[in-house]
């Protein structure tokens, strides 16, 4: 198993045992962030796809027999839509968007949580502020949400970026009922306040998930991997380089792919 040596004291012995530990329990529950972490980051946010080792992986752990299959969840920042048509995850995957503003659990409908009446007119405002920034910025871009608007800076050039999310985070980013998610070249602004840990809570509580392994690149990840509990057999996976609070580090999507394909032969055994 690759893992690397940017800081996180774990080796693949001490990894190994863990994901065995975590296989072994009753209602596991792997949960798994996507850009970045399935994907790798790409210029074009449409043209994001999970390597195919990483999909082979995934659909190896959906078709598990069902005594034996954990529990599966995405966790995103990205809408329910294009995570559910990018990722392509497995039937009776759960999904949860916009880092918790949308939720798919499995035999249920997609339920976005209902705006009020002042957080669509702020939703609003906070969409038009930055477009603005956007239109005088060269090389960056809006990606509107239910429930937020996010400034992409990934295509422009470095002083260009930098003064963008400054006028993101200083301009709307203030304005009172919003709340500024900073990702890899990317500014959120949400109207609602959510993230990544109290989602995988969220899904830990609905799913009746027993232990949680978590994987995922980012900052807006690392809610997500500090509610974890490692001495409870919880698994944190950091992707890539980065402080974490995550007990394990792999390298990219593929060395996921590795971490999946592990969890497959451990269910099997
Ligand atoms: O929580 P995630 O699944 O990791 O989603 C986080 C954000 O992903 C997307 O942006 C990131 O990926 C893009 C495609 O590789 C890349 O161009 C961008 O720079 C990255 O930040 C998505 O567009 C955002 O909405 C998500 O919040």
């Amino acid at each position: 198993m690759s893992t690397d040596a940017t800081g996180t004291p774990s080796t693949d012995a001490s990894f190994r045992a863990a994901l065995d530990a975590f296989a072994a329990r009753t209602r596991p529950l792997v949960a798994l962030d996507f850009d970045g972490c399935l994907a790798p980051l790409v210029d074009d946010r449409d043209a994001a796809r999970p390597t195919p080792r990483a999909a082979a992986a995934l659909a190896a752990l959906g078709d598990l027999p069902e005594d034996r299959r954990p529990l599966l969840a995405l966790v995103s920042g990205r809408p329910l839509e294009p995570l559910s048509r990018l990722a392509a995850p497995p039937a009776g995957t759960a999904l949860v968007g916009s880092h918790g503003a949308e939720v798919r659990l499995p035999g249920d409908d997609a339920a976005t949580a209902p705006l009020e009446e002042h957080e669509r007119a702020l939703l609003a405002d906070v969409t038009a502020a930055v477009r603005r920034v956007v239109e005088t910025h060269p090389g960056t871009d809006l990606e509107p949400k239910p429930a937020g608007a996010v400034l992409h800076t990934r295509n422009a050039d470095v002083a260009t970026a930098s003064a963008a999310a400054r006028a993101v985070v200083d301009g709307p980013g203030r304005l009172p009922g919003v709340h500024a998610l900073r990702g890899k070249d990317v500014v959120e602004l949400a109207v609602l306040d959510v993230d990544k840990g109290r989602s995988v809570q969220m899904l830990r509580e609905r799913l009746g998930a027993d232990v949680v392994l978590y994987a995922g690149d980012d900052v807006t990840d690392e809610h997500a991997l500090a509610v974890l509990d490692p001495a409870a057999g919880d698994v944190g996976v950091k992707v890539g380089p980065g402080e974490t609070a995550a007990s394990f580090r792999v390298a990219d999507p593929d060395a996921v792919a590795e971490v999946l394909e592990h969890l497959v032969a451990a269910f099997s055994r």
